[in-house]
């Protein structure tokens, strides 16, 4: 008898381009959204698009609530639900980079109620995707959460932030590659379930992204449009899965021990693609494609060793070691790899 189900969950409306931050509250009215907004945002992106949704969504008569988070942990997520709580808000807006996106992401849904991505910047994946990525004491929780009901990404907003963002979430698209040859690993060697459909759309992604790596360039529109249209699709790779799994394996756990080692050294997207590079050449060996990740990230202008990520040699041994540590996720770090192995990867792939 097939038994199987599953629920994939995508927002309704994505919505993206030239100006459209002006949507806004045609967005609010198209997804039958009702009652009081509460926008979470940090410093920079606050005054890019915090305030002025701020001011758009006054002059339609409501009423907004905007609170500023600084760190993406479970703190920060308990006190936007109370400001939730306390002012009688209906919905939530997450306004910013990936932490802002996914602090109001697991916020709204604890409270059970509706939001709204708003990236300020084309730095990582997860602005479509029903997952949240907190740190936790020696732990990383990739947390399953409602996915955002409409996504409102301008591309004259994402082309005007700093090139280094651009950079970053390309990186995090290129990491795909080892996430879903790791994700196939643990298929194969522990029966771990994969999906063939966001396998492929995640790998897909990730060469369509490479193949236009030439025409991605600072300050211009189009990169922003190209860029944010990937990482849309790694997202909905996300979601077809139910779970991070095709866009995040071992490069994923060797940069979340990064931010535990050097913390706020480097971006996410920059630090998972060195990851990806060392992960690429444990996959296929010396002769193998790492050499192709990393030009790559070359191409793009992301970073390719431990100097431009502005860590140290020692870190990048340690984090490398340590990172099956910290989620039990199957890699092709297994149980873990030695300090002369983790020298010799980096070392041969110029990353240290
Ligand atoms: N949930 C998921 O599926 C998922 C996917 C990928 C990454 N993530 C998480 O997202 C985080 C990484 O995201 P990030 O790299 O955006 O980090 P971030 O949110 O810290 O943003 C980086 C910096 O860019 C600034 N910024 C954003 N827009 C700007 C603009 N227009 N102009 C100037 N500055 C701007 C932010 O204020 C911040 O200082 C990590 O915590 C990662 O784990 C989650
Ligand atoms: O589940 P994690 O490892 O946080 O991965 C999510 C995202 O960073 C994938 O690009
Ligand atoms: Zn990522």
């Amino acid at each position: 008898m097939f038994e199987k189900s599953t629920w994939i969950r995508l927002p309704r409306n994505v919505v993206m381009g030239h100006d459209v931050l002006a949507d806004v509250g045609a967005v609010i009215a198209d997804t039958h959204l009702t009652g009081r907004p509460l926008i979470v945002t940090s410093p920079t992106p606050k005054s890019v698009a915090g305030e002025p949704i701020v001011d758009q969504l006054e002059a339609d008569g409501l009423d907004p609530l905007l609170t500023i988070v600084e760190t993406a942990n479970f703190q920060a997520v308990e006190r936007v639900i109370e400001t939730a709580r306390s002012a009688d808000v209906s919905y939530l807006l997450g306004v910013g980079g990936g932490k802002a996106i996914d602090i109001a992401k697991m916020a709204a849904d604890d409270l059970g109620v509706d939001f709204i991505s708003v990236p300020t910047a084309a730095s990582h994946d997860g602005i479509v995707s029903g997952r949240g990525s907190v740190p936790d004491g020696d732990t990383r929780h990739s947390v399953a959460a409602a996915p955002p009901i409409a996504v409102i990404a301008d591309t004259n907003v994402i082309a005007e932030a700093p090139w280094e963002l651009t950079t970053a979430g390309c990186a995090d698209i290129i990491s795909n590659y080892t996430a879903v040859k790791d994700w196939q690993l643990a298929n194969r060697l522990q029966n771990v379930e994969y999906s063939e459909y966001a396998g492929a759309l995640s790998q897909m992604t990730a060469e369509m992204l490479v193949d236009r790596a030439d025409s991605i360039k600072p300050g211009l529109e189009e990169s922003a449009w190209l860029v944010v249209k990937a990482l849309v699709s790694s997202g909905v790779a996300m979601s077809i899965a139910g779970s991070s799994r095709p866009a995040s394996g071992a490069e994923h756990l060797f940069s979340h021990q990064l931010d535990r080692i050097a913390p706020g050294a480097a971006l996410h997207g920059h630090q998972v693609g060195v990851g990806a590079i060392m992960i690429e050449y444990l996959h296929s060996g010396e002769k193998g494609a790492w050499h192709d990740v990393r030009d790559a990230l070359e191409r793009i202008d992301a970073p390719t060793t431990a100097d431009e990520l502005g860590v140290s040699a020692e870190d990048v041994v340690d984090a490398l070691t340590s990172a099956h540590e910290i989620r039990d996720r199957y890699t092709i770090l297994g149980g873990g790899i030695s300090e002369e192995a983790a020298i010799q990867v980096a070392t041969t792939t110029g990353v240290i």
